[in-house]
């Protein structure tokens, strides 16, 4: 892997040190190591199939669902290893907040698909729900057009406000890390910015990574940048870096689109 100039010394939030991955027999990530800075937008990108979703459920262990997936190798998390075996998931999860491709509102109101999560976690009054709710929808930049119809099903809303529901939802039990796999690929060019804006600003109280095959996207929105292939690292740097002057030619060739 070639880390790519200009690295910065910021403290590193989450630090990825020799990470293999299995799926059964196959191998998806192999020794993979890089650093999410903190309060920085770090971008995945690569080819289908080269592992950038695998990385990103690794960081909160998603894949402890699954009896046949394993990760080898450390994730440090403020520097404590979350692969850890006596690993509180629950906990970490509440650090770790994930975002997916497809808006997944809960059946239920705006205000509860909010206030749900919350409850989950914590012991609050109703007036401190109210509050809280109102600063993570607030937060995800949605208030304004729900706070008249907070009863109203979160199933009402279009895609791109249902994926910023699901931002608040995430933002709302305060995770220190939000991942996000691809989520604009559903979403309008309108519904894009407002989300890509919002990563901007989410920046400046947590650390963040995005998986995107969007090449505009990920140079847009992210400061550092992380090219996978076949479950390598390949390249990691700051992305104006990695978008002008890779380092390495599989880099090149798939931002200049000649694979992928
Ligand atoms: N549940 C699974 N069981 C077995 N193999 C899997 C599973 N999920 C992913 N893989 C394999 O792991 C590798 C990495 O997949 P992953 O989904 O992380 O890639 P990706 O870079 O996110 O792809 P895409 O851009 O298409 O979403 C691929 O070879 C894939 O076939």
């Amino acid at each position: 892997m070639t880390a790519t100039n200009n690295i910065a010394n910021l403290p590193q939030k989450v630090s990825v040190r020799d990470l293999d991955f299995f799926y059964g027999e196959t191998h998806a990530l192999k020794s993979v190591s890089l650093p999410l800075y903190t309060n920085r937008v770090t971008s995945f990108i690569g080819p289908s199939g080269c592992g950038k979703s695998t990385l990103l459920r690794v960081l909160n262990r998603m894949y402890d669902l699954y009896p046949k997936q394993r990760a080898e190798g450390e994730v440090l998390l403020d520097g404590e290893n979350i692969l850890k075996p006596d690993q509180d998931l629950n906990l970490l999860r509440s650090r770790v907040g994930m975002v997916f491709q497809k808006p997944t509102p809960f059946p239920m109101s705006i205000y509860d698909n909010i206030a749900f999560g919350i409850k989950l976690y914590e012991k609050v009054s109703k007036s401190e729900l109210d509050d809280r709710v109102e600063a993570a929808l607030k937060g995800a930049a949605i208030w304004t057009e729900v706070k008249d119809k907070l009863k109203a099903s979160g199933l009402s809303l279009s895609g791109g406000q249902q994926q910023r529901l699901c931002i608040a939802r995430t933002v709302a039990i305060h995770p220190e890390v939000i991942l996000l796999d691809e989520p604009c690929s559903a979403l309008d060019p309108i519904s894009t910015a407002k989300i890509e804006e919002l990563m901007d600003e989410l920046k400046e109280n947590y650390t963040l990574a995005i998986v995107t095959h969007n090449m505009q996207q990920a140079a847009r929105c992210s400061d550092y940048t992380a090219f996978m292939y076949l479950g390598e690292l390949i390249e990691f740097g700051v992305t104006s870096h990695v978008f002008t002057s890779p380092e390495k030619k599989q880099t090149q060739n798939y931002i200049t689109g000649r694979f992928g």
